[in-house]
């Protein structure tokens, strides 16, 4: 059982530290908050809020970081700052998936978004899922249909998911996500000047992908969770496929448009689906364990 304030006796100050270190990481690379929100979503959606995402490529066992569904993911070795603090103060304690969803929830705040309260006591997984990322994690120009029913088998309903893929109200896309909408031809759901625009920043229709270019998801406010992203999505500036659907589908319309008018009842959905998120399938007590280092399962 996931519980408040989990670590109350066994490191009291586990919470402030993840919050301190969130901070002082946002203040030196505020895109890490960005980062944190990200890894909520793909280590809670594959089998659960485990950590699993954490682990790196060793001796048999695939990363689920080197999944395509991964590309431009970045900053995990600030995770590693945020757990050395950690276990300076409480060695083999404060759990890697804890670390997860406790950092998404002061990143989020960072950003401007809604304070959610978070249960702890996550434990963490001792394998990888790599093997099974593509099925829990859709692509980005999947259909509707299977983009909600992926939420909802996760608890998330229509309306949260139209709120939690608000995160990509900050951050950004790099071209080879892009250019399907651009070449041969533009996207008819698109907006022509947005799309020249992203042809400006993805001139290249078949881009080179360790290159670096990109475009950001919101050109309004890319640093804020808002509901800039609605309102975007209404002027059909969505950048993917699976962001631009919401708006054309009849059944995630009606929550766009509330949403793009209405920024409280945004956070007020984004916090009820992101702690549904958070609370996905987690291990607990016995189950699992708590690694020192979040990059590898501990030596038995
Ligand atoms: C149907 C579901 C989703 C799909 C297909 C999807 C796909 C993507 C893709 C393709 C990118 C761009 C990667 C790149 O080119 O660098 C991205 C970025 C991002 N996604 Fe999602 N996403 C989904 C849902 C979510 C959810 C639920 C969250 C968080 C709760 C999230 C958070 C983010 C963030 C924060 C970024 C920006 C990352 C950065 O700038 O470093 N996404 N997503
Ligand atoms: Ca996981
Ligand atoms: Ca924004």
């Amino acid at each position: 059982e996931l519980q408040l304030n989990y670590y109350s006796n066994s490191c009291p100050k586990a919470e402030e530290i993840i919050k301190q270190e969130v901070t002082k990481l946002y203040y030196e690379h505020g895109n890490t908050a960005v980062s944190w929100l990200r890894n909520l979503f793909h280590d809670c959606i594959v089998q659960g809020c485990d950590a699993s995402l954490l682990l790196e490529s060793v001796n048999g066992t695939e990363s689920e970081k080197a999944s395509g569904r991964s590309f431009g993911m970045r900053n995990f070795k600030y995770v590693n700052t945020i757990k050395k603090a950690l276990e300076d103060e409480c060695p083999s304690t404060v759990s890697c998936a804890d670390v997860v969803a406790l950092s998404a929830r002061d990143g989020i705040v960072m950003l401007g978004g809604p304070r959610i309260e978070m249960k702890t006591g996550r434990k963490d997984s001792k394998e990888s899922y790599a093997s099974v990322v593509e099925e829990f994690i859709p692509n980005h120009n999947d259909s509707i249909s299977s983009v909600l029913s992926r939420f909802q088998s996760i608890g998330i309903d229509a309306e949260g998911t139209v709120a939690i893929l608000g995160a990509h109200s900050v951050g950004r896309v790099h071209c080879v996500n892009l250019v399907g909408r651009l070449y041969p031809t533009v996207d008819p759901t698109l907006d022509p000047d947005h799309a020249e625009y992203l042809k400006g920043r993805c001139p290249n229709p078949t881009p080179d992908p360790k290159a670096v270019l990109y475009a950001r998801n919101d050109r309004e406010t890319p640093m804020l969770l808002d509901n800039y992203y609605y309102k975007n999505l209404l002027s059909h500036k969505g950048l993917l496929t699976v962001d631009q659907e919401l708006a054309s589908d009849p059944g995630t319309l009606p929550f766009v448009e509330k949403m793009a008018a209405d920024n409280d009842y945004f956070s007020e959905q984004f916090s009820r689906a992101a702690l549904l998120l958070s609370e996905n399938n987690p291990l607990t007590g016995d189950q699992g364990e708590v690694r020192k280092d979040c990059r590898y399962v501990n030596a038995s």
